[in-house]
Formats: C-alpha cells, structure tokens, sequence
C-alpha cells in the first residue's frame, strides 16, 4: 500500500494548450494518504477519469509529477504501479469458470493454491457469488460479471491501491446498496489505499472517509460527507451535495451582515470582512426555517412530500429558494424565512470566505 502524491499535476489533451481553458486538469498539488478511502465525485466531464488514468498509468500527464510512496511513478506503466482497477464494465474471461476468474491476479502472481482458495472463498462471498464457483463466466447477467470484475480488483492484498472508475453501473439498485456496504467493510479489513470514481453523492457519500470533490478539472474541495455539507468550499459543493442542494442569494456583505438586492438585512453570527467579486450568501434548505412572524418574506410556489420531510421550492428576493420543512409543521399565511444561527455561508466568486478567526 501506498501513499499517492500528484505534484504541480496538470494535464491537457492538446498538444500545445494556450490557456487554461484547455486543460482537463488544471494544476493541483493533492495527497492521497495511505490507506484511505476516497470518492471522485463531480459532474460528468469534470476530470475524474483523466485523474484516475493518471494515477493508474493508463495516461502520462502534460505537467507534473505522481508519486508512489517516495517512487516517482510517472513515467511507469500500469504494470509496474502494483494496482488494481475495476471499471465500469466488466472484463472477465468467459471461457473460465468464475472461481478461476477471481483467482487469476493471485495465480499470476505464483500464490500457493491453499491462500488462493481460502481467498477466493472470502471474496466470492463477499460478492455473493459461492453458489456460482464453478460456473462457466459465459451466460453469466451483465450484473453478475461486474461482481466478478469487483471481486478481481479486491483479491490481491499487497496492492499499493484499488481504483474504481464508476463500477457499479451495471449493479441494480439493490445489490448497488449491499455491495457499497461491502467494499467499505473490506476497506475496514484491509485498509487498502482507495479511490472510486463516481458522480453519484449517495455513493461517494457512503463508501468513502474522504470526498474529493471536482469542477471544471479541479479539485474544489477534498473533506469528510459532513465538512462537505456543512462547510461547503466552494458554490459547485453547495449545490452539488445534498437533496435538494444549497440556496445562494446575491448580497454585500460587511462584517458581520449580508444586505439583499431588496435592502433586507440577513445577521452572518459572524464577521467576514468586506469580500469583492460577486458575493453570495448560501443557506442549507435544512437550515431554513418558516414562520409567521420574524425573517425575510417568501412565496411558496410547490411543496413536495418526500417522506419524512416536506421540500418547499419558494421565491426569496426574486430567486428560487428550496426550504426543507420537518413532517408535521404548516405553512403559515404569510410565511417569512429565518436562517439558523452561523448556519449562513458566504462566497465571493464562488469561493467560501471564511468567518474571521476561523478556518475554512
Ligand atoms: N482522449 C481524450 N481526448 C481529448 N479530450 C478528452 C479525452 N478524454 C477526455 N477528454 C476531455 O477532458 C475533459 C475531462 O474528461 P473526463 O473523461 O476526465 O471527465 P469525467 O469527469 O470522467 O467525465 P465522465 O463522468 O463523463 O466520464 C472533458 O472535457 C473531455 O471531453
């Protein structure tokens, strides 16, 4: 195992790129600790699969350098990085039975035949695949072979990391959930370095520690589910994360106070001195709270039952504006909205501003 390092890292598909404009991956200096389990979460496009190809050496990047442990690793083919990959479809060889598909990376590698059976043994029942050992790969569900693709990538123990690159695709929902459940306990087991591509939140957000979140082929933020939801660092985090994502509303801010385009005036909990650019206060919908009497007016447009909460999608300040409501709770004649304490973030061009004494 190992630690993964990305240094001054950039990479472009052009060969002679004028801007930036035309890199994939814009520079970033970016540590994968050992042993971690990462997400790569962003919106199709974003870069993930470039990042991943350059950590696996399936691509050399334009700029920079990518270390393994102290090994400069960038000029070094995929072979020689001791990985192990699953994609989003499945590579098995059908013509072998799938006992004999999970035990070819170990078999290429010379294990004894007892190590390889007790460990095939484990990951096929990782996978739920025990009842179907001696079967012939050829036939299998689409479904089934992606198991086995996923069982291949995690049979090797003494790999320096697994990358996935959006594997459960082909899963159906059910079995997406239990197999999510599966690799983070295998994670708990043998603390392989980790990272899986996805643009999924719900997936990222259950499989990993660590979230590394890309835009526009940067990195914008790299923190637990929680820093991600609560402190998001960056506008594409706030909308990206959560159900439905952040509200952002034009202000100028001063110190400790936000004013509205209408003059209104939203109390920050916190100085954040005078950010230039454009400047935006982002509220969770689960921070927003209705009332009758205090706090900004809203016009509420739809509301949404989702179960144990209701998603009211209203207008504050001309702009749409979602407030996630708890069951039970009405909405009153002339709601107002209120903001929960130090639950307002402030962005200029996008970017979170911290709150002056704190850190980001
Ligand atoms: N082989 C290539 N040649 C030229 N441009 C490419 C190539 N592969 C990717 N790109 C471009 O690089 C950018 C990043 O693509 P990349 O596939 O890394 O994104 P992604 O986040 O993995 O997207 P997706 O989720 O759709 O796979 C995109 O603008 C894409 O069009």
């Amino acid at each position: 195992m190992a630690q993964i390092t990305l240094k001054n890292l950039a990479h472009s598909y052009l060969p002679n790129p004028r801007g930036e404009q035309d890199y994939a991956l814009k520079e970033m200096d970016h540590v994968w600790q050992d042993g971690g389990a990462y997400a790569l979460l962003g919106s199709s496009g974003c870069g993930k699969t470039t990042l991943l190809n350059i950590i696996s050496g399936l691509l050399r990047p334009s700029h920079g350098r990518v270390f393994f442990g102290d090994r400069d690793v960038t000029d070094a083919a995929t072979a020689e990085r001791n990985i192990a990959q699953v994609f989003q479809f499945p590579v098995v060889y059908d013509t072998m039975t799938v006992r004999d598909n999970l035990a070819f990376p170990l078999r290429n590698r010379g294990q004894d035949a007892a190590y390889i059976k007790r460990r095939v043994d484990q990951i096929a029942q990782m996978i739920g695949m025990e009842a179907m050992l001696s079967r012939k790969a050829q036939g299998l569900t689409a479904d089934a072979k992606q198991k086995i693709s996923l069982g291949r990538g995690m049979v090797r123990e003494d790999v320096n990391a697994i990358l996935f690159d959006e594997p459960l695709t082909v899963i159906d929902p059910h079995m997406k959930w239990e197999l999510r459940t599966q690799l983070k306990q295998l994670h708990r087991e043998f603390g392989h370095t980790m990272i899986y591509v996805t643009h999924d939140q719900t997936e990222a957000l259950t499989f990993a520690d660590k979230v590394v979140v890309m835009y526009d082929g940067r990195v914008v933020q790299l923190g637990t589910p929680e820093e991600l939801f609560e402190t998001p660092a960056h506008t594409f985090v706030g909308y990206f994360i959560g159900s439905p994502g952040m509200n952002f509303i034009d202000a100028k801010v001063a110190g400790n106070r936000a004013t509205l385009a209408s003059g209104s005036v939203v109390d920050l909990g916190a100085d954040h001195g005078t950010p230039s650019g454009r400047v935006q206060i982002g509220i969770r919908p689960e921070h927003a709270v209705l009332t009758a009497g205090e706090g900004l007016p809203v016009a509420i447009r739809r509301v949404e039952d989702v179960g144990r909460h209701r998603i009211l999608r209203a207008e504050l300040e001309g702009q749409a504006f979602n407030i996630v409501q708890p069951e039970g709770l009405q909405v009153p004649g002339e709601p107002r909205v209120t903001f929960a304490p130090g639950k307002v973030s402030v962005y200029a061009d996008d970017w979170r501003v911290a709150p002056q004494g704190r850190a980001v």
